[in-house]
């Protein structure tokens, strides 16, 4: 295991090592669970290299305490990459190493995509991410870079930077991890109580029935259901739920079944936002 934490050491290390290998990156905000580990498993069977960065990116955080209170959990994320292979590089930068001058983002035009859901409840958070890993794929250039379908929005927000930016970069999507009862494994679950991560399986379960419903209900009246099993619950808060074409993300209204069809949810637990979504 390598570790860096300078781009410049990342980069000495890694331009003499590149030659005729292929550069896997796997981006992350560290505190890593098996949901990463995927990942990166599907990168170093891929490619003669694997980069995983660990970087809990300020300008993609709108709301500070979701910031200060983002999981850093360092020494067990390499203990746990370990346990994957001997062989993996890690750039743990600091704030200060990537925005050097400010903590800015750069403004993307994301053809609309960044303007719904995560984009809508987070303002500015597709351009801090746009900005973060435009800065990572230019400082390792990989010829792959693996994300998950958990943050599937943004999956279709990196593809369609990698068009914007014109980089020679493959951008591979992973399925969703979960836990066994069915809660997509996430680092900010490190932040719920055994209750709440028990109660939070209601997400999951409730994705299955919308996807049940689906054909024989229009998404305007699933939406309608999944508002309803949310209201008055105990200990869970709808944030969104929403049925797009997962594409383009825009709203599908009729009951047809297509293939791309994608049901996206936010949730609060207390004050832990937890996503997900399920292809229809
Ligand atoms: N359960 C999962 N299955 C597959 N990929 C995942 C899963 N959880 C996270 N990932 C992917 O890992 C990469 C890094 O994600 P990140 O470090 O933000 O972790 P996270 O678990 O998504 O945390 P959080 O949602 O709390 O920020 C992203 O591409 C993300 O989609
Ligand atoms: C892609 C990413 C590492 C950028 O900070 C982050 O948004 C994440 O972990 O999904
Ligand atoms: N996994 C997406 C990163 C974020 O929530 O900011």
């Amino acid at each position: 295991m390598q570790l860096f934490t300078t781009k410049k050491d990342l980069d000495s290390f890694l331009y003499p090592l590149r030659k005729g290998k292929s550069i896997g990156l796997v981006p992350t905000m560290g505190a890593l669970h098996t949901g990463h580990l995927s990942l990166v498993k599907k990168s170093v069977a891929e490619n003669h290299i694997t980069v995983i960065s660990i970087f809990v990116n300020p300008t993609q955080f709108n709301n500070q305490d979701d910031l200060e209170k983002y999981p850093k959990t360092l020494d067990a994320d390499i203990s746990l990459l370990s346990s994957v292979s001997d062989d993996l590089i890690v750039f743990a930068p600091s704030v200060s190493e990537i925005y050097a001058e400010e903590v800015a983002s750069k403004a993307y035009d994301f053809e609309g995509l960044e303007k719904v859901m995560e984009g809508e409840f987070r303002q500015g958070h597709f351009e801090g991410v746009g900005t973060i890993v435009e800065k990572l794929f230019r400082l390792t250039m990989p010829n792959k870079a693996y994300f998950g379908e958990k943050d599937f929005q943004q999956l279709q927000i990196i593809k369609k930077l990698v068009e914007i930016t014109q980089l020679p970069i493959e951008i591979i999507g992973c399925p969703i991890l979960r836990e066994p009862n069915g809660l997509a494994m996430s680092s900010r679950n490190e932040r719920l109580t055994p209750s709440q991560r028990d109660t939070a399986a209601f997400i999951y379960s409730t994705l299955l029935e919308a996807k049940n419903k689906f054909g024989t209900k229009s998404a305007v009246s699933i939406t309608d259901w999944v508002k309803d099993q949310f209201e008055n619950h105990e200990s869970l808060q709808l944030e969104y739920f929403k049925i797009t074409d997962e594409n383009n993300l825009q709203p599908v209204l009729e009951k047809e079944i297509n293939t791309t069809y994608r049901a996206f949810i936010a949730v609060y637990a207390g004050d832990v936002r937890l996503i997900d979504n399920i292809l229809l």
